[in-house]
């Protein structure tokens, strides 16, 4: 039997199993983290957040003396990029002794370098690159009806409904994946429905590729912000958006985006693997 020693934390909810393996020795598999994951019969999470060095992951190209989120979804896949996960995984390194806690410090995603401020409040905000908006809407489908929705791109592929009269959020069923057309999302999608409550503020649920419904999703409040101020010509600036597991700030500038929300440890153990996985 394999044990792994873990650490459970979350942002807004949105919670993670935490795999420390700085020198690469301990790869995950796609069962490993399907089982660890598991809310009854492992530890539970929406995802995984391996810690290694950039210089262990054979495809980077960048600083290899950066620390590197390697993060799965749930289902054992792998995404590109995760916006609470980097604030967790920032809080993971600090608490752990694991970076110089300056006014800030990079660490590599699949998606690029990413950069973390920790702020006096106890909260982290992190840069998340350029957000890609596209033109033409795409059509999200549920049992409940069809809606045009906007296209954006976190690093991770997003799908963004602004909800009109014909379903209230509180009585949107995400418990099934919506259906998003394959051509514009050949590798699938997050799907973010939206209520706007003012010019800049607005709320959100998700359904994340690879997780299924989760209290929260970084990227998605990002896709959702550059997705709103897009449809309604909203300038740069902050948009604050509410989701099931609390509130994060998005910062719009550019074409680019920062978050901003809490991110804690919660748990430390010691996850015992079973040999027939
Ligand atoms: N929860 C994350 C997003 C995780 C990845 C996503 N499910 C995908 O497959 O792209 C976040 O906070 O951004």
């Amino acid at each position: 039997m394999k044990s792994l020693t873990f650490t459970k934390g979350h942002g807004t909810r949105n919670d993670f199993v935490i795999i420390a393996d700085r020198h690469g020795m301990v790869p995950v598999t796609a069962a490993e983290v399907r089982f660890l994951c598991d809310r009854r019969g492992g530890i539970g999470a929406d995802g995984l957040l391996r810690v290694t060095m950039a210089g262990q992951m054979p495809d980077w190209d960048g600083p290899k003396d950066l620390w590197f989120m390697d993060y799965r979804n749930a289902d054992g896949s792998i995404a590109e990029m995760c916006g609470n996960g980097l604030r967790v995984f920032a809080r993971y390194l600090m608490e752990n002794d694991l970076v110089e806690v300056a006014e800030h410090f990079d660490v590599a995603t699949r998606a690029g370098v990413r950069r973390i401020w920790p702020q006096l409040d106890g909260t982290i905000r992190t840069s998340m690159g350029r957000v890609g908006v596209a033109q033409g809407p795409v059509t999200v489908s549920t049992t409940q009806g069809s809606w045009a929705a906007t296209q954006v791109d976190v690093g991770n592929p997003h799908a963004v409904v602004v909800l009109d009269e014909q379903v209230s959020l509180a009585e949107l069923d995400l418990s099934r994946a919506p259906e998003v057309p394959a051509e514009a999302y050949p590798q699938g999608a997050n799907v973010e429905f939206v209520e706007v409550l003012d010019e800049r503020h607005i709320r959100m649920r998700v359904h994340e590729r690879g997780s299924g419904e989760t209290m929260s999703c970084g990227t998605g409040t990002v896709a959702a912000a550059a997705a709103h101020a897009r449809l309604t010509g909203l300038g740069d600036g902050e948009v604050r958006v509410d989701v099931p597991g609390g509130t994060l700030r998005v910062g719009l500038a550019e074409g680019e985006a920062t978050l901003c929300g809490p991110a804690v440890l919660v748990a430390r153990g010691e996850a015992m693997l079973p040999d027939n996985l």
